[in-house]
C-alpha cells in the first residue's frame, strides 16, 4: 500500500508522461557511443546534457576526467564520471545510484526499421524506439525524474543521493575502478547501499530484482597477412590468407550447442549445489520468453533449467564480428590482409579475467602453431570484468520487493542477469555495501541489437519504481 507521499509522486509521475517521454527522446538523440572514437565528442555532450539536468533540479555535481585511453590507434579523452549529490541530511540514509550514459553503436543499415538515434514511437504498442532507450538511458532518466516528480509535488525525498554516471560501461569502463579506490572515503564515503537499474526482466510481464551478473573477458584475434588485400585470382592458393586462418582459430572455440573448446576454462566453474538448482524451478520463466525476446526458435535447449543456468551460472563464450572482412553486397573476389577477429567470454563465479586470459592464450597459441601460417597472430585482452553475487538477504532487496508489489502488483523474482556491469564488484568489493539491480526494461527490449526499445509502460511504472523503492529503503531495516 503506497502513503499519501507516495501516491502523490506516482500520480505526478503518470500526469508528466509527456515531458518524461520528450526527456528520453532528447537523450536518445544524443549518439553517445563508447566504443567508436567518431562518436567520442557526443559522449562528452551526453555528459554535459546529464550535469546541466541535475544542477537545474539543485544537484550539485561535477564532470571528473578520467585521463586518455588508446582507441582505433589514437590517444583520446575518456568520457567522464558524473558525481552528483543530491541531499545530505544526516538523519537519513545515503544510497548510491549508478548508471552508464554511453550506449552501443548502432547504424540504420545495421537493420534497424527507424533511425537508431530518433525516438520513435509506435502507438499501437506502446513502444520507443532508439538506441540507449532500455540500455541506459530510459533506467538513468528514471533517477532524474523521481527527483522532478518529488520538488513539481512538495514531497521531500526520504534519502539522501550520491549519483555516479559513466561513459564508458560498454566499453569496458575503463578508469572507473581507480576513480571509486580514490574516491572511497571523499565522495562514496557514507553511503549506506547501492541501486543500480540497468538490466532486464527474466520474461515480457513479471518485474525482478537481480543478485548476480557474469563477468567479461573480450578478446581481439589479429592476423596480417599480405601488405595489402590481393585479388583472389592472382593469389588465391599462392599465399597464407589471413582470414582463413582467423575461421580454423574461431571454429575451435566453442561448438554449436556453445560448449567451449579451450581446454581449462570450464575446471574454473564453481560447482552447482543442489540449492541453487532447486532455484532455477521456480523461476517463472518458459522457453517461449526466450522465443519473444530473440524473435526466433532457436533456444539451445528444450530444458528450461538448463537455459536459465545457461545464461545465469554457466560461462559462454560468443563470437561478435570479423574487422576487416569484405561485409558489402556483391561478389568483389578480394583475399583481405588483415582480419581482426572479436570474442568474448561470460564469467561466472568462481573464473577471473587473469585466469581466462591465461587459459584462452594459452589454447590460441598453440592452435595457432597448429596451423603453420606465414602470417603473423596477435592476441589482444581488453580490460576485463568479473562476476558479481550480492545477498540478496538484505533491507535493500526487501525495500525494492515491497516497491514492486506496490507498483507491479506481484511479487518480483530473483534473478542473476548474464550481462555484465563491470563496477557492481568494484562497489561491493570497495565500499562493502549491498547492492542491488533494479531493471526497468523487459527480456524482448532488444539492447546491442536493432530496433531497441523500451515500453512506455516500463518508463512510466519503471520510474515510479525507482521512486517508491527509495521510499522503501529510507525506513527499511
Ligand atoms: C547489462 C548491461 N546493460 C550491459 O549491457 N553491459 C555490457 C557491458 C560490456 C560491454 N562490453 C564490455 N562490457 C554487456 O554485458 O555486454
Ligand atoms: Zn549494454
Ligand atoms: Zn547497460
Amino acid at each position: 500500500m503506497a502513503t499519501p507521499e507516495q501516491q502523490k509522486f506516482a500520480t505526478q509521475i503518470d500526469a508528466n508522461q509527456q515531458a518524461l517521454i520528450a526527456r528520453l527522446a532528447e537523450a536518445v538523440a544524443i549518439p553517445s557511443v563508447s566504443g567508436d572514437a567518431r562518436y567520442r565528442k557526443a559522449c562528452f555532450d551526453m555528459a554535459d546534457w546529464l550535469l546541466a539536468s541535475l544542477t537545474k533540479l539543485g544537484a550539485k555535481g561535477e564532470l571528473r576526467p578520467l585521463g586518455k585511453q588508446n582507441l582505433e590507434g589514437q590517444q583520446i579523452e575518456l568520457p567522464p564520471v558524473i558525481l552528483a549529490d543530491y541531499g545530505n541530511d544526516p538523519k537519513k540514509k545515503t544510497i548510491l545510484v549508478y548508471g552508464h550514459y554511453d550506449v552501443q553503436p548502432a547504424l540504420k543499415s545495421d537493420g534497424w526499421e527507424h533511425e537508431p538515434f530518433k525516438l520513435t514511437f509506435d502507438e499501437k504498442s506502446g513502444r520507443m524506439y532508439g538506441r540507449g532507450s532500455t540500455d541506459d538511458k530510459g533506467p538513468i532518466l528514471g533517477w532524474i525524474n523521481v527527483i522532478e516528480a518529488h520538488q513539481q509535488v512538495g514531497v521531500d525525498l526520504p534519502v539522501n543521493l550520491k549519483i555516479c554516471f559513466e561513459g564508458m560501461e560498454e566499453s569496458g569502463s575503463v578508469g572507473l575502478d581507480d576513480l571509486v579506490e580514490k574516491e572511497k572515503d571523499a565522495f562514496f564515503k557514507g553511503i549506506d547501499a547501492i541501486c543500480i537499474s540497468d538490466n532486464y526482466w527474466l520474461g515480457t510481464k513479471k518485474p525482478c530484482l537481480t543478485h548476480g551478473l557474469r563477468g567479461i573477458q573480450y578478446f581481439k584475434l589479429a592476423i596480417n597477412g599480405p601488405g595489402a588485400d590481393l585479388h583472389s585470382g592472382v593469389f588465391g592458393g599462392v599465399v597464407h590468407e589471413p582470414m582463413t586462418d582467423l575461421f580454423a582459430i574461431m571454429s575451435k572455440l566453442v561448438t554449436p550447442q556453445g560448449k567451449i573448446l579451450i581446454p581449462g576454462i570450464n575446471e574454473l566453474v564453481a560447482p552447482l549445489t543442489d540449492e541453487e538448482k532447486k532455484r532455477y524451478d521456480v523461476m517463472e520463466f518458459q522457453i517461449s520468453d526466450i522465443d519473444e525476446a530473440t524473435g526466433s526458435q532457436t533456444a539451445i535447449s528444450d530444458e528450461k533449467q538448463q537455459v536459465l543456468m545457461g545464461r545465469m551460472r554457466y560461462p559462454s563464450l560468443s563470437l561478435h564480428g570479423i574487422e576487416g572482412a569484405f561485409s558489402e553486397p556483391g561478389t568483389k573476389t578480394v583475399i583481405p590482409s588483415r582480419v581482426v577477429g572479436k570474442f568474448s567470454v561470460r564469467l561466472v563465479p568462481d573464473m577471473t579475467p587473469e585466469k581466462v586470459v591465461e587459459v584462452v592464450e594459452k589454447y590460441i597459441n598453440e592452435e595457432w602453431k597448429k596451423l603453420g601460417s606465414k602470417n603473423t597472430m596477435r592476441l589482444d585482452a581488453e580490460p576485463g570484468g568479473k562476476p558479481w553475487l550480492a545477498d540478496p538477504n538484505h533491507y535493500n532487496y526487501r525495500a525494492a520487493s515491497k516497491a514492486t508489489e506496490t507498483v507491479y502488483g506481484v511479487k518480483p523474482d530473483l534473478t542473476r542477469e548474464g550481462g555484465s556491469i563491470p563496477v557492481s564488484l568494484t562497489f561491493s568489493e570497495i565500499l562493502g555495501k549491498n547492492l542491488l539491480l533494479l531493471p526497468m526494461g523487459r527480456s524482448n527490449d532488444g539492447a546491442h541489437s536493432i530496433n531497441e526499445k523500451l515500453d512506455i509502460s516500463n518508463y512510466i511504472k519503471g520510474t515510479q519504481l525507482l521512486g517508491l523503492y527509495l521510499h522503501e529503503v529510507a525506513n527499511a531495516a
